[in-house]
């Protein structure tokens, strides 16, 4: 039997409490765990937060499956995605600026899991603490393999080609401009509708992602929670060979099931993927002078256990109008206490006239002084400063209280060139 949803469809919400089944009588009422589930499926408790976190942040999710997670061959290292790393492979960590160009196409026959190269990390998801920047090229379906990631949730970052994400809650579309959440510990498959895929994925290995208090900007604005979407219960039944890949302390393990796990058929719970469309964020910005912290663009965030610093912020520059008078619109100068990671999905940068391409990537560690290249800095204080709306881009930040470390790979795929963006910019001259 296959559940044959030709379209998958949504449940509106962020962190609700959903309850949904695939085949009608699966989901137990009243109780979590009943003696003897429906039609012999095995109930299974997927955690995302420690069973004690207070209510408010409590997250976890009952699956009724039809073969237990439990039953499975010890796992044994991955010797494939040769480019995926656990960050611990370059030198000392300069504390230069760095980009990149898109990472080059993957080889034929790549999948997502293989297609991954890891950029950047920090701390080490043993600290339960940091996160983690990884790119991928993608051109082949996982078809007989799946994929958890035990290190912390993923937020996927598409930029070209969608991704169908195929995961144990349910069936998610994720086109460029959307984003999507897998939790810490799901298993799911990728399929590449348009043939390939390329994009990011910021992996969190810190306390889960939600969406930021709002303070004196009220009960609505940012992205509204309404707009998040959490697919319905979807599995399939196949008795066919399938590889298990997970991360875990920071390298990848593999074993092999003779069935697809992907074979929970009704679960409840407030753990699940979601899915959010960029293009719904409700942008808010200065309508008088100066240019906002980029607070203001939060999507999501990862708190620390210190109060207002983030483990990681998700942070979006979307179309939108300038309005600001007698301002330098664009970011200005700055060192951050923080770290930034930055992508570009679409279109260009407005602190970069150029070299900042969609697909690549940018690292400002702490303390780094950055802004507006020269080209960017004159012309925005030349410009007319009429109403101007900003069309046709998408760059995002993962902002970060831990320095981002790059990876080899990283190091020796870098601009070689990035500093000279800052070069000659002419001396204040004193009256
Ligand atoms: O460095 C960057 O381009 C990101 C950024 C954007 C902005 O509008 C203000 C501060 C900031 O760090
Ligand atoms: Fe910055």
């Amino acid at each position: 039997m296959t559940a044959a949803a030709t379209q998958a469809a949504y449940i509106p919400g962020f962190g609700n409490h959903v309850s949904t089944e695939a085949v009608p009588g699966a989901l137990p009422i009243g109780r979590n765990s009943p003696q003897r589930p429906a039609f012999g499926l095995y109930a299974e408790q997927l955690s995302g937060t420690a069973f004690t976190a207070p209510r408010d942040e409590n997250r976890r999710s009952w699956l009724y499956r039809m073969r237990p997670t439990a039953e499975h061959p010890p796992f044994r290292p991955y010797e494939g995605a040769q480019r995926f790393s656990a960050g611990d492979d370059a030198g000392p960590l300069a504390p230069n600026r760095l980009r990149w160009d898109p990472v080059a196409d993957s080889p034929p026959g790549t999948d997502l899991v293989d297609g991954l190269t890891t950029m950047l990390t920090n701390r080490h998801p043993a600290d339960l603490d940091g996160v983690a920047v990884h790119v991928f090229h993608a051109n082949k379906d996982m078809t007989d393999r799946v994929f958890f990631d035990a290190d912390g949730e993923l937020l996927f970052i598409p930029q070209s080609g969608r991704l169908e994400l195929l995961t144990e809650l349910g069936r998610l579309e994720v086109a460029p401009g959307h984003i999507a959440i897998i939790p810490r510990g799901l298993r799911f498959r990728a399929l590449l509708p348009d043939g390939e895929a390329r994009g990011y994925v910021a992996e969190n290995y810190g306390a889960l992602f939600r969406l930021p208090d709002l303070g004196p900007i009220g009960a609505n604005g940012l992205a509204n929670p309404r707009d998040f979407e959490t697919p319905q219960a979807w599995f399939e039944d196949r008795d066919d060979k399938t590889e298990v890949i997970q991360k875990f302390m920071g390298r990848l393990w593999v074993t092999e099931l003779d069935h697809s796990p992907l074979d929970v058929v009704a679960w409840h719970g407030n753990l699940a993927p979601c899915r959010y469309d960029l293009s719904r964020f409700n942008t808010i910005n200065t309508v008088s002078f100066d240019h906002p912290d980029p607070s203001i663009f939060t999507v999501l965030t990862s708190p620390s256990t210190v109060h207002g610093r983030a483990n990681a912020d998700f942070v979006i520059f979307p179309p939108r109008w300038m309005v600001a008078e007698d301002t330098f619109r664009p970011p200005w100068f700055h060192r951050n206490v923080m770290s930034e990671a930055m992508g570009l999905i679409q279109g260009a940068y407005d602190a970069k006239a150029e070299g900042f391409r969609p697909g690549g990537l940018s690292l400002h560690n702490l303390m780094a002084g950055h802004g507006p290249d020269l080209a960017s800095w004159r012309s925005a204080s030349d410009a007319d400063l009429k109403p101007h709306k900003i069309e046709g881009t998408m760059a995002f930040m993962v902002e970060s209280c831990w320095a981002y470390r790059p990876t080899a790979y990283a190091c020796e795929h870098a601009q070689l060139d990035y500093d000279q963006v800052w070069s000659d910019f002419p001396k204040a001259k004193l009256p």
